[in-house]
């Protein structure tokens, strides 16, 4: 019997953002027509932390400290772009009083209220994990903020 190769995996950072109206951020990337939450891939050396801080100034010019991103967890999900991919992502949560813009690679930015987001133009991690995820901790009171 011969084993399928266990797909690669694309180890990232990522974070609900929230405003204090209870919205997330969505970001899309250049040349992209799905939405996804801001971040990108942990380099070698890097904490999930350290990364994450690094891709929300990269993409969205946004000044992070660590004691702002709180830790959810690790989930997996395919891989929006990359066939035949897996991504693992340490995801976090941040409150995001002030503006943010859309820097270097991404394309357009969407607040959404995760009780109504689009489901049909969504990353799968985006779709099937963090929105749901949103919707807890709004209706845990846990994101305000
Ligand atoms: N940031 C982010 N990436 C995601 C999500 N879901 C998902 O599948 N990905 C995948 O993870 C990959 C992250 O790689 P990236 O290319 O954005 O990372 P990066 O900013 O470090 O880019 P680089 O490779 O040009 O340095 C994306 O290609 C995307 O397909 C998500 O919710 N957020």
């Amino acid at each position: 019997m011969t084993r399928s190769p266990l797909p690669p995996v694309i180890r990232i950072a990522t974070a609900l953002i929230f405003n204090p109206e209870g919205e997330t951020l969505l970001v899309r990337k250049e040349g992209s027509h799905i939405f996804m939450q801001a971040g990108g891939k942990i380099d070698a050396q890097e904490t999930a932390v350290h990364a994450l801080i690094r891709e929300l100034y990269e993409e969205l010019g946004l000044a992070l400290s660590m004691e702002e991103a709180e830790y959810l967890g690790s989930f997996s999900a395919e891989a929006a772009h990359e066939p035949g991919h897996l991504i693992q992502a340490d995801v976090f949560r941040v409150l995001v009083s002030t503006p943010v813009s859309a820097q270097a690679e991404i394309e357009e930015l969407l607040w959404v209220s995760p009780l109504e987001a689009p489901t049909d133009c969504l990353a799968p991690l985006t779709r099937d994990i963090l929105m749901p995820l949103a919707v807890k901790l709004l209706q845990g009171g846990c994101a305000r903020l």
